[in-house]
């Protein structure tokens, strides 16, 4: 790209929680801090569905531009026709509904994980994004770090061999001393109403890894989907609280072994002494993952044959100074969706949509193994402009 101007692209947040605020931290970010010259990021408009003020205080807490307009409704912002592209940052439960919102209206987007409650869901918004030729990702961050894409291409040279076994885990300890979890009932974590639940949350980070190595780099003419066997311990909630998955890739003669859980963390670090979180097993080798599966820190390849000197890699978060020293690591698929409306393109090869629904899938196998039911009004793959989830009427 060289010198030339780099190609901005124009966000609309809808909704002002946690993520939401991470992420657009990074948008606000200089891409020079991560070396990328090619694509920036402009914060059009915030909105929240609970009231405008919401929206003026988080833009007050991001720091954002004093330009940025702040909308009380998720309607108005998808009607902004200044706004490239829609991040959703609402809970699942809500996915369904407000992408379809937002597709309706014509916009391109980026959904926050996991993408829909049921693999229906997930089609339905395939299907009404192809239709209507509108860019259309799920904002699973992990899949475009440098580390995870460097990890990728070392499996794909064969520098481990065969890969047969990826064993990955993403759990957090969040029980409390008398044994409930240290979430309130009403919490998205563990409330159905809300697609609560290990899986949906934290689980699609371990599927994700079995799903990027295992699925993603399986050749296209021979793709093989997963046949899927599952586990749940279920909290008194109803949602699952610790979940066990094995995919099956028969043909392939290769397995996936993925674990979540709230109850019990992944190690007792991040670090090797716990035990990677993350290990894809090679007929010649073995690859590491340290870190929290969602926010990988640092790899390592050991080979078979004691070859070689094992030296681990260190792939820090680019910080920006003039941030406040921020960095999350979420700016790398915002830089993905950037070069693909750039480009003209309907979806990123990274995250191809048909692995959305694959990834959707699965977690649907799981959940229904596992007896987790979700309730009628977030499972529906009936849009409804005027449904709560879109209006906010709690
Ligand atoms: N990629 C990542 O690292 C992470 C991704 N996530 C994903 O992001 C999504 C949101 O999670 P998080 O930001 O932690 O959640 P929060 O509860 O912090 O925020 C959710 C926001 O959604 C809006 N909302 C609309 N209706 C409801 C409702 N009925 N109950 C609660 N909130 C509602 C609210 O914004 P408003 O009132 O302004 O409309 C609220 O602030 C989830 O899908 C989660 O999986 C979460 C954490 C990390
Ligand atoms: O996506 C996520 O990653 C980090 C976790 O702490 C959070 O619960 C989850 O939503």
């Amino acid at each position: 790209m060289g010198s030339k101007t780099p190609f901005t692209l124009k966000w609309g947040i809808m909704a002002t929680g946690h993520i939401a605020k991470n992420f657009v931290k990074d948008l606000l970010t200089d891409p020079a801090i991560r070396d990328v010259h090619d694509v920036c990021h402009e914060v059009v408009a915030v909105a929240s569905s609970s009231s405008v003020q919401k929206a003026v205080d988080f833009c007050a807490k991001v720091n954002a531009s004093t330009k940025t307009k702040v909308y009380g409704s998720y309607a108005e912002l998808v009607a902004d026709g200044e706004i490239d592209i829609v991040y959703i940052a609402t809970p699942h439960s809500h996915h369904f509904q407000n992408a379809m919102l937002a597709l309706e209206a014509g916009k391109p987007i980026l959904c926050e994980k996991a993408f829909t409650v049921t693999s229906s869901q997930a089609r339905k918004l395939v299907e009404t994004a192809r239709t209507k030729q509108l860019f259309l990702m799920e904002a699973v961050w992990t899949r475009f770090f440098p580390l995870s894409i460097k990890v990728r291409e070392l499996v794909a040279s064969g520098v481990i061999g065969a890969v047969y076994r990826v064993i990955a885990d993403n759990s957090l300890n969040r029980v409390l001393p008398e044994g409930d979890l240290d979430f309130q009932d009403s919490h998205r974590m563990v409330n159905l109403d809300l697609a609560g639940g290990a899986m949906l949350d934290l689980g699609i980070y371990s599927l994700t890894w079995l799903m990027q190595i295992l699925y993603h780099l399986q050749s296209d003419e021979k793709k093989e989907p997963p046949n899927v066997v599952a586990a749940i311990n279920k909290y008194h909630t109803g949602a699952d609280e610790m979940t066990s998955f094995i995919l099956q890739f028969a043909k392939h003669k290769s397995m996936g072994i993925g674990m979540t859980a709230l109850r019990i963390g992944s190690g007792v670090d991040y670090d090797f002494t716990g035990g990677p979180p993350i290990k894809i097993q090679g007929s010649a080798g073995e690859i590491q993952v340290m870190g929290p599966a969602f926010k990988p820190s640092a790899y390592r390849v050991i080979m078979k044959d004691g070859g070689g000197h094992i030296e681990t890699v260190h792939c820090p978060i680019p910080k920006d100074q003039n941030r406040d020293n921020w960095g999350h690591g979420m700016y790398w698929e915002a830089d993905e969706c950037a070069r693909c409306l750039r480009d003209g393109k309907l979806e990123s090869d990274t995250l191809p949509l048909e692995e959305s629904i694959v990834v959707m899938e699965v977690m649907e196998s799981t959940l229904r193994q596992g007896g987790v039911e979700y309730p009628q009004p977030i499972t529906t793959d009936i849009y409804d402009r005027l449904s709560s989830l879109n209006t906010g009427r709690r």
